[in-house]
């Protein structure tokens, strides 16, 4: 007797064999200050994007005692920026556990490093680059004035994160802006202001109030 074989034809599901989609990615950039986390909370409230905030991804990594805690609370008090596969590793995990497919990633892509990692090792480019612009005066009476007990908003350490943005986060929006994809929006206005240019960014053309 042959031997008996399983005579159900194998077949192709799309999950398997179509490539998964790609989820839609925004990168929320700007200044320490300029307003990133607060119009993200209004952007997600209108337009069902899951938002993603690198800095409390790490903040969050520092409490739940992981090994890396204590490297990443060091950085932070620095200004410094940690290295790419710490940040990248917890924002994937954050983006399989949401279910959704629409992320706003917010204070991310920090520098050449973290823009170039995030590409290799997810093959997501961003759809556009929201770039929160705001003079530094400006950015420092918010900081100085937040009040939620963050261990980089001090003046010393305000003075640091001002230079590792100019010299390492804006030469990834630079970047971005090549590729057309950065939204300057002038974030030194009141936060309902600034969200006014927000939404036109999000809202699509034919869709817009007459
Ligand atoms: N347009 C605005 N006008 C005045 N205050 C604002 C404005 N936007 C945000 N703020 C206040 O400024 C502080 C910093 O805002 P927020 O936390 O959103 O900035 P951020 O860009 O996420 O900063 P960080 O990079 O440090 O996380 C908060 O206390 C917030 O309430
Ligand atoms: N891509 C990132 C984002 C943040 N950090 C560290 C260094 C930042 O000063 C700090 C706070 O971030 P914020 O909440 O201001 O966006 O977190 C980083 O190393 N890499
Ligand atoms: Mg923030």
């Amino acid at each position: 007797m042959g031997t008996v074989v399983d005579a159900a034809p194998i077949k192709a599901t799309n999950e398997s064999l179509a490539e998964k989609k790609k989820p839609t990615v925004v990168f929320v950039l700007g200044g320490p200050g300029s307003g990133k986390g607060t119009q993200c909370s209004n952007i997600i409230e209108n337009f069902g994007y899951t938002h993603l905030s690198a800095g409390d991804l790490l903040r969050a990594e520092i409490k739940s005692g992981s090994e890396n805690g204590t490297m990443i609370q060091n950085m932070i008090k620095e200004g410094k920026i940690v290295p790419s596969e710490v940040t990248i590793k917890l924002l994937q995990r954050a983006m399989e556990e949401s279910h959704n497919d629409k992320f706003l990633i917010d204070g991310f892509p920090r520098n050449e490093e973290n823009r170039a990692a995030f590409e290799a090792v997810t093959g997501i480019e961003p759809s556009v680059v929201l770039f929160f612009d705001c003079h530094e005066k400006e950015m420092e009476r918010r900081l100085l004035s937040r009040n939620e007990g963050r261990v980089d908003d001090n003046i010393e350490t305000i003075r640091k994160r001002f230079r590792v943005f100019l010299e390492s986060s804006i030469p990834v929006v630079e970047y971005y802006e090549s590729k057309g994809k950065v939204r300057k929006i002038d974030a030194a206005r009141p936060i309902e202001e600034v969200f006014e240019s927000v939404k036109v960014v999000f809202t699509p053309k034919n869709e817009k109030a007459n």
